[in-house]
């Protein structure tokens, strides 16, 4: 197994309030990690700085290191537009551009200078298990889309630009149980290729799909381990009343 990303003595502050306390974490590389823990414990915050995504929050502070392989990706010398081709991401609400079905794809590729024919755009749809359903439709405006497609539209997005690794924040929290399912199937197919990080409130959803939870709280990577021993054998009292639905 190889440590993909990882992040070291990470510590993030917002306007000088603490938000991320001494964050050490290691990612797998084609593994499903999923972050979990009760609102406000940070996890979006400890995902977006997997990407630089605070960089232009001109009151946030990061101290630590966060690494992809051996490269530290807050070097000065590294561009974030290369950092976010190589770490791709995934939101909570499906955001396609305002633009058709095709362009969606097009776009980023185009942008990036990488080939944006439509054998490329095919494969993108197909990684996403979305070609079938619009294939005759590329024209269509993305936003005609169901919600769920539109958030597979954008995870083909995103694999178009071949990232290494895939941050998702509550990807499937505005969909139905049906397109969640969905998205967890492709969500499992596509960790053959990449390295993924999930945030999730959803319990079932985490032992459904993640290789590894990581349990936080107030700002702290309180547990960590296999998905199975962390709901099955949790060591901390805490995580136990957390997954059994005591707090949340
Ligand atoms: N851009 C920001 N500016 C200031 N404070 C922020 C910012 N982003 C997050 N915070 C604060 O950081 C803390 C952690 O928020 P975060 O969104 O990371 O938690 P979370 O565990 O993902 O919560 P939820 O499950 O509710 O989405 C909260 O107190 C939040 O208000």
């Amino acid at each position: 197994m190889k440590t993909k990303l990882s992040a070291e003595n990470l510590n993030i502050s917002f306007a000088n309030k603490q938000i991320l306390k001494n964050v050490n974490v290691n990612f797998q590389e084609n593994e499903i990690t999923a972050l979990i823990g009760p609102s406000g414990c940070g996890k979006s915050t400890l995902l977006r700085s997997l990407n630089r995504m605070h960089d232009l929050i001109p009151y946030a502070d990061i101290q630590g290191l966060v690494k992809l392989e051996d490269i530290n990706i807050y070097a000065k010398s590294i561009p974030v537009t290369e950092i976010r081709k190589r770490i791709g991401m995934v939101f909570q609400k499906a955001n396609p551009f305002p633009k058709s079905i095709y362009e969606n794809i097009a776009y980023g590729l185009r942008i990036n200078n990488l080939p944006h024919d439509k054998t490329v755009i095919e494969k993108a749809l197909t990684e996403a298990f979305l070609w079938d359903e619009v294939k005759d439709d590329l024209k269509m405006p993305a936003h005609r889309l169901s919600g769920g497609q539109q958030q597979r539209l954008c995870i083909a997005r995103a694999v178009a630009l071949r990232p290494e690794v895939i941050l998702m924040d509550e990807p499937c929290s505005a969909l139905d149980p049906v397109s969640t399912l969905k998205i967890e199937e492709l969500i499992l197919h596509l960790k053959q290729k990449y390295t993924i990080v999930i945030v999730t409130h959803n319990m079932q959803q985490a032992q459904r799909i993640a290789d590894k939870t990581f349990f936080m709280y107030l700002g702290e990577v309180k547990e960590s381990g296999n998905t199975k021993d962390i709901f099955e054998n949790p060591k901390h009292e805490m995580t136990k009343n957390y997954i059994s639905g005591i707090f949340g």
